[in-house]
């Protein structure tokens, strides 16, 4: 005997670019992959038995995804997502739930030599922002945004001291190193009245400011500062997860060549890494 003990379906990786034309060729892009998975108790029916009437095929879901793109005004991803929650559990009455996971390429204007960012023409580094919606028929979304792959480096301004010694420790203590991460981010809300484009700046910016302006003493210390800021700059942030890879650039050891180390010279090891995690909560004040 065998049993059928969950399912979902859908199609995943539907590329969509989005140019929102404003006047004077002033252009707003949306470039980003998008998955949808539905859910609903009579999808058992093709597993089970391979009846597909209730099965509405994933080829109808991609097109969906285009259509609803290029019908509906959204100002980011999460409005989409929400949006194409609604449209599937509105238009097919045995749909339970729809799971729209997208990852959005980061483009950002390019500045000409005039020192404006320019209307319609585009670059990008790696950066990725993420939002997944999960729509619940009776119920309201749920928003999960986040940012990965952020590339980010000090030089200085960073050490790690005081940690336990054992007979298996060999790493030195360090006032001044390179601290160099790849920060991934997911954070989610508590309201639906959300200014999600303004969060998902506020949460960079806390990176930024956090990693650049403190002095780090250990990647956990600096993770939980990052997630404490943007808490306390955006008031519809509830929680934050952070995942810190230490990428290690260590000190070259110029001792073997008799030369004196001027900590100016590093070997960045791209394997192992350290790997800091951490989610942060917002404490209420209590009324
Ligand atoms: O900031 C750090 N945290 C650690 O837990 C750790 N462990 C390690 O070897 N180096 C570092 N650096």
């Amino acid at each position: 005997m065998a049993t059928l003990i969950d399912n979902r379906y859908g199609k995943a990786r539907v590329r969509v670019l989005r140019v929102f034309k404003g006047p004077n060729d002033h252009h707003k892009i949306f470039d980003f992959d998008c998955r949808v998975l539905l859910r609903g108790d009579e999808f058992q029916e093709t597993y089970l038995t391979g009846d597909n009437s209730k099965v509405v095929a994933t080829d109808t879901m991609k097109n969906t995804v285009y259509v609803i793109a290029q019908k509906e005004e959204f100002k980011s991803l999460e409005e989409f997502g929400i949006i194409l929650g609604r449209h599937f559990i509105n238009t097919y009455s045995w749909v339970s739930g729809v799971e729209v996971s997208m990852k959005e390429n980061m483009w950002h204007r390019i500045v000409t030599s005039n020192g404006k960012p320019h209307g319609h023409s585009f670059t990008r580094d790696r950066e990725v922002h993420t939002a997944v919606v999960t729509s619940t028929r009776g119920k309201s979304p749920v928003v999960v945004s986040g940012i990965d792959d952020v590339l980010i480096m000090k030089t200085t301004q960073s050490g790690f001291e005081g940690f336990h010694r054992d007979k298996y420790t060999s790493l030195k203590e360090t006032k001044d190193r390179v601290f160099a991460t790849v920060v991934t981010s997911n954070w989610t809300y508590n309201t639906l009245d959300v200014d999600y484009t303004k969060a998902y700046e506020t949460l960079k910016q806390s990176v930024f400011d956090i990693f650049a302006n403190t002095y780090s003493k250990s990647v956990q210390e600096t993770l939980f500062l990052i997630a404490k800021d943007a808490i306390g700059k955006c008031s519809a942030i509830e929680q934050v997860h952070l995942s810190l890879p230490n990428k290690h650039a260590f000190g070259f050891d110029f001792s073997r060549l008799n030369i004196e180390n001027k900590n100016v010279v590093f070997q960045p090891v791209e394997e192992p890494s350290g790997l800091i995690e951490g989610t942060i909560k917002r404490v209420h004040a209590r009324l």
